[in-house]
């Protein structure tokens, strides 16, 4: 092992030197989350896998006993830290169909749906998948592909602009504790960011004062009525306007919050720079802010995903974001689907709408 860059950990995840830890599956493992996936599709055809997530969470249990295994010791124990590449699943690029190019498209098909039931199955293992009733009408699953007319924005449907690494929605008391992306199509071979956010490099006293109220994330852009308007729509429902008008609250008037939580050796983040901000009215607390995202922009790496892979993402432990390249709009460009999924899904009880039940308002 000690001539080789690759080391195997536990249960044969693989840890090459700049990649995330990945997990490849084996073929007979491939066709046994197709089997799963296939069963489930066939048991209700008419139905949205959305509006079976139980069931879904049930089949879970028939998935390969050793990506069971690993995925409960990420949840668990949070290791591999941050996160991990689930690689070799099953997702023909071909069978689904061009990348859409419309921010407001629904992928259909079946090959399409198989994706969305593998992502449901495997993120039913480490929680249960929600969204939030202020992005995209509540959709559970979402798909990230590069828009025209979002190119420069911090969008994931950005493209020539940097996507600057966060953890999604860190604004929001209830942001996902994992969030899993799938990659239909990355034949350009984009990188994603990921940088896991342990043993950074920072004095005591910059760690202990990020441990402190005092610090502001705004609503990032997706969620903001005004850009749901112009794109998705908005639902009619009072509860989804209500939404809104939280989040609004939120970015007119923020909380001070923490930076980092829970263990101090091996602390929870909340981070998200471009929505941060950066004139606190507080000088100490600006340098820290400062450091930190020096000390995290120091770590941070080059997840390149491949049709297949799935990216599972500590979002209280690691940042992700991606990196600017120039999109085609001819149905080949990058296509990963998306889902959040929380820990606790009853710190959010009374709080969900939409036609699953996990859209947060
Ligand atoms: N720095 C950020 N938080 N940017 C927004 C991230 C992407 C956003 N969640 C979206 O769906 O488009
Ligand atoms: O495109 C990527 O690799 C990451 C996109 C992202 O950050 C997001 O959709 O929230
Ligand atoms: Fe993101």
């Amino acid at each position: 092992m000690s001539h080789s860059a690759v080391s195997d950990g536990p249960h044969g995840v693989c840890r090459a030197p700049g990649d995330a830890p990945r997990l490849r599956l084996t073929a007979a493992e491939r066709t046994a989350v197709l089997d799963v996936a296939d069963a489930a599709l066939a048991e209700e055809p008419h139905v949205p896998p959305s509006r079976r997530l139980p069931r879904l969470a049930v089949l879970a249990h028939q998935l390969p006993v050793r990506l069971r295994t690993v995925l409960t010791e990420f949840r668990i124990t949070g290791r591999p830290y941050g996160g991990l590449v689930i690689a070799g699943l099953p997702v023909d690029p071909e069978a689904a169909g061009p990348t859409p190019t419309d921010y407001t498209a629904e992928p259909r098909g079946t090959e399409v749906l198989r994706a969305e039931v593998v992502l449901l199955l495997i993120g039913s293992l480490l929680g249960d998948p929600f969204s939030f009733a202020t992005q995209q009408r509540g959709r559970l699953v979402l798909d990230v592909f590069p828009v025209r007319g979002h190119e420069d924005s911090q969008l994931g449907s950005s493209s020539t602009q940097l996507l600057e690494w966060h953890n999604e929605d860190a604004f929001h008391e209830h942001r996902a504790d994992w969030i899993a992306l799938l990659c239909v199509r990355n034949q350009d071979r984009v990188p994603t960011l990921f940088a896991p956010v342990h043993d950074l490099d920072l004095t005591a006293r910059d760690r202990a004062l990020l441990f402190e109220e005092r610090f502001v994330i705004l609503p990032d852009e997706s969620h903001t009525a005004q850009f749901n308007s112009a794109t998705n729509g908005i639902e009619s429902d009072d509860r989804f306007h209500q939404a809104f008008e939280r989040i609004a609250a939120m970015a007119e008037r923020p909380r001070r919050i923490p930076i980092l939580s829970g263990d101090p050796r091996a602390p929870f983040v909340r981070l998200d720079p471009a929505f941060m901000r950066r004139d606190l009215d507080d000088p100490p607390a600006e340098r820290t802010l400062a450091a930190v995202i020096d000390a995290v922009d120091r770590r941070l790496l080059d997840v390149v995903l491949d049709t297949g892979d799935l990216f599972l993402i500590d979002n209280k432990r690691a940042v992700h974001g991606r990196r600017p390249f120039t999109a085609r709009y001819d149905g080949t460009d990058r296509w990963l689907r998306r889902i959040n999924i929380t820990a606790d899904l009853r710190s959010s009880e009374g709080r969900r709408v939409g036609d699953a039940g996990r859209a947060v308002v």
